[in-house]
């Protein structure tokens, strides 16, 4: 190894009682965090080592030399690391998993944010059992395409270097592939998973919505969409309650057009059957206390600040870390309409986003939930209960192809009967499951008493049962 390359990382030799020993210093905003101390090796061969301060939180190895850019090689070694960027000329982004194999989904997930800004990264883990198996479980962490795996015909980078095949080591860069675990599975190794019964999914806070969706699933897409007004944030805010405080599930909140402070606000009035964003005396600052602190200790409620950007990448970064971190399982996005509006070309932008919100479901296994704004209708308007259908949805095509369920949300705000003006039709659009549910509509009353929005029956009169049939809802 070159003196060069051991200045750059910091890699050095000292004295420790009386013993040479080498030392990896962890950097982090220009601050020595940790350093890794490294004995010879004992007489039956085994590594001895030792840490100094914390590497938690200290990243990875060399992570302080470099910008995001085009691609990095993460290693799992210290000398590993050397070795590589020393064979890149010092150029190229380089940099090691603190802990070897056993602790490199951990590293790499703590500092996920940073890697996913890089256009490529590579994995050059050792070519043993331990290195593999670490390969296949860090490849997940990543976006799709985004985490390529280099081979190398020996152990490690450093082996390659000792035996003089440095250019090895350049053509496994080249040459690395998206990891693709085998494809292809028989009917028996499908058995098990095929003869367990049929679960129904995670509830919804209405029993008529779960007898005809079968509940929810992780890895699905839900869009909701209705005109201004209409309680789109409100029926999400409902489900949110739910989900967190009901199901303890985890939940992240992107609520674009709402400061955060107000949507906690909301999301513990749920709790308490209080409208405290409303000032009419109709609360008390000991029942918001109590409501708010208690939606707090479940932990369960993660909120973007929308000042930070409502770009989709930054947006999309956030959501992958809370999954990856925090486990997050439910992500609420109000509202996709926001994300696009500024685009170009707003169709295509939709369907990018689309296809990147549907992937992010599948690959780590969430549900995500989003808001549509509507096109005018062409017969009266939304605001005034007009139906809702597919097609009206901003970016109709690409939400309805990768959406598994869609929901139109349908209220007469103009209405004199206060009963109809407060009930919301919740109209089935799309239903990618059984397909049965789709047709079908289902009541929720709002009691501006508690803020509440529950299931009820059609309101009573008789046109109460819904709207000129339109028929023309495109086929997904
Ligand atoms: N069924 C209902 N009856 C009466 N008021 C309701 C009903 N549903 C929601 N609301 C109230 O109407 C107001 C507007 O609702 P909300 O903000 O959820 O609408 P939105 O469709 O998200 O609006 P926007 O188009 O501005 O995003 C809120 O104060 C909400 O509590």
């Amino acid at each position: 190894m070159t003196e060069e390359t051991c200045r750059k990382y910091g890699y050095l030799t000292g004295d420790h009682n009386g013993k040479t020993v080498q030392i990896a210093n962890y950097r982090r905003d220009g601050q020595l965090v940790a350093q890794k101390v490294r004995y010879k090796p004992k007489p039956d061969g085994k590594k001895d080592m030792s840490v100094r301060g914390d590497l938690k939180g200290a990243g990875l190895y060399g992570q302080h030399l470099w910008e995001p850019g085009r691609r990095v090689v993460i290693t799992e070694g210290e000398i590993d690391a050397l070795t590589v960027a020393q064979v890149l000329n010092l150029r190229w982004p380089v940099v090691s998993v603190p802990n070897g194999a056993q602790g490199a989904a951990k590293a790499i997930k703590a500092e996920i944010e940073w890697l996913e800004q890089f256009e490529s990264v590579v994995l050059m883990f050792d070519m043993d059992e331990p290195g593999q198996e670490a390969v296949a479980e860090c490849v997940r962490l990543f976006s799709p395409g985004k985490c390529k795996v280099a081979q190398l015909p020996r152990k490690d980078p450093n082996e390659m270097l000792q035996a003089g095949d440095t250019e090895g080591i350049v053509t496994a860069i080249w040459q690395a592939q998206t990891y693709r675990p085998d494809g292809i599975v028989g009917f028996s190794d499908l058995r098990d998973r095929a003869l367990k019964p049929v679960e129904q999914g995670l509830p919804w806070p209405w029993d008529r919505m779960n007898d005809l969706t079968y509940g929810r699933r992780y890895g699905e897409v839900y869009f909701l969409g209705a005109g201004t007004g209409v309680g789109k944030t409100d029926v999400f805010t409902e489900i949110i309650a739910y989900t967190a405080v009901d199901l303890g599930e985890k939940c992240g909140l992107f609520y674009l057009e709402q400061p955060p402070v107000e949507t906690a606000k909301r999301v513990a009035g749920k709790l308490a059957g209080k409208r405290f964003h409303v000032p009419d005396g109709s609360w008390t600052a000991e029942e918001l206390t109590e409501a708010f602190d208690r939606a707090a200790a479940t932990g369960n409620l993660h909120l973007y600040d929308h000042f930070g950007s409502t770009e989709w990448d930054v947006i999309l970064s956030k959501m992958r870390y809370l999954a990856v971190n925090e486990g997050v399982k439910h992500f609420f996005l109000d509202h996709l309409t926001a994300l696009a509006a500024e685009a170009e070309d707003e169709k295509k932008a939709l369907e990018e986003i689309m296809a990147q919100i549907a992937g992010f479901a599948q690959e780590h296994e969430v549900c995500f939930y989003g808001i549509s704004h509507l096109a005018t209708p062409e017969k009266g308007s939304h605001e005034e209960g007009a139906r809702v259908t597919i097609r009206q949805f901003k970016g109709s095509r690409a939400i309805g192809f990768w959406s598994h369920f869609m929901f139109g949300l349908e209220r007469d705000q103009q209405a004199e009967d206060p009963i109809r003006r407060s009930t919301t039709t919740f109209r089935f659009l799309k239903d990618r499951l059984t397909g049965q549910s789709v047709g079908e509509v289902m009541y929720l009353r709002y009691d501006t008493t508690t803020g509440r929005l529950s299931e009820a029956p059609p309101p009573s009169d008789d046109d109460a049962s819904g709207f000129p049939d339109e028929g023309d809802d495109a086929p997904f």
